[in-house]
């Protein structure tokens, strides 16, 4: 086609999909996979959980980037300033990123579900284990490397808290944009209620490295419609490609075997 500037083609665009990943990544069909779908009459009430002790900085806030799949908010991380500690955790884990997923339609688009029910998109905080690594790169693939908070975002009404970023998106819309995005505080996300689901499990997208301790909030917070399809509008496309708009970017819950969630 001579330089034709139609839509992606849908197939074009997915034929990397959660279902071709375990070509390249045979730990895609590993014991410790995730997401899974947290079946609540199974939870595990464990006294010995304490709470969670979050310190993030909204000073450590520097850039946005869009890095095909998705976009990342990445934090400063050369110094224990954004920090979490308590509930799970053996000791420091520090805030590196966050980024969301979301789906195709507002019916769907986190990548946890709740006794099969899915919210219209999730929320994950990165940290990783600066106690005993020193860098996210060393820490990425340790069984006790990464800590990820998650809060999941059912359709509602529109979330104030969340316009800075959504609007931050106008400036990275292409792969490997990247923009200045600095003194947000990520603590504006969070939910009332810090009462949380915990359980190991892995990276939802490759390389899926089963090193995630994965600390999950109970109660969501809220998104609209409008605010969901802005989401869509980022592109997996660089400039002056043909546009792909990034749907979708949600992996399907991942078989338990086994493994036991505690509250
Ligand atoms: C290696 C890059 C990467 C991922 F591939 C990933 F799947 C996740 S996730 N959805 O488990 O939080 C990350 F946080 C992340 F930084
Ligand atoms: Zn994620």
């Amino acid at each position: 086609t001579s330089g034709e500037n139609f839509e992606c083609l849908p197939q074009l665009c997915a034929s990397v999909g959660p279902d071709h990943w375990h070509k390249l990544y045979p730990i895609a069909n590993g014991d410790h996979q995730s997401p899974i779908d947290i079946k609540t009459k199974e939870v595990k009430k464990d006294a010995s959980l304490g709470h969670l002790q979050i310190t993030w900085k909204p000073s450590t806030c520097k850039e946005i980037v869009n890095v095909g799949h998705s976009f990342h908010v990445n934090f400063e991380d050369k110094d224990n300033q954004s920090v979490l500690a308590g509930g799970p955790l053996p000791g420091n884990y520090r805030l590196c990123q966050f980024h969301f997923h979301w789906g195709q339609t507002d019916e769907q688009g986190s990548e946890h579900t709740v006794d099969g029910g899915k919210y219209a998109s999730e929320l994950h905080l990165v940290h990783w284990n600066s106690d005993k690594y020193s860098s996210r790169a060393e820490a990425f693939d340790k069984p006790d490397g990464l800590a990820i908070v998650t809060v999941f975002l059912k359709l509602g009404s529109g979330n104030e808290n969340l316009k800075d970023v959504l609007k931050a998106l106008d400036s990275v819309k292409t792969k490997g944009k990247k923009a200045p995005f600095s003194n947000f505080d990520p603590a504006s996300l969070l939910p009332k209620s810090l009462d949380y689901w915990t359980y190991n499990g892995s990276l939802t997208h490759p390389p899926l490295h089963e090193s995630v301790i994965w600390i999950i909030f109970k109660e969501p917070i809220t998104i609209s419609s409008e605010q969901l399809a802005h989401f869509r509008t980022l592109l997996s496309s660089a400039e002056g490609e043909r546009p792909c708009p990034i749907l979708s970017n949600h992996r399907p819950p991942q078989p338990l075997k086994g493994r036991v969630v505690r509250s």
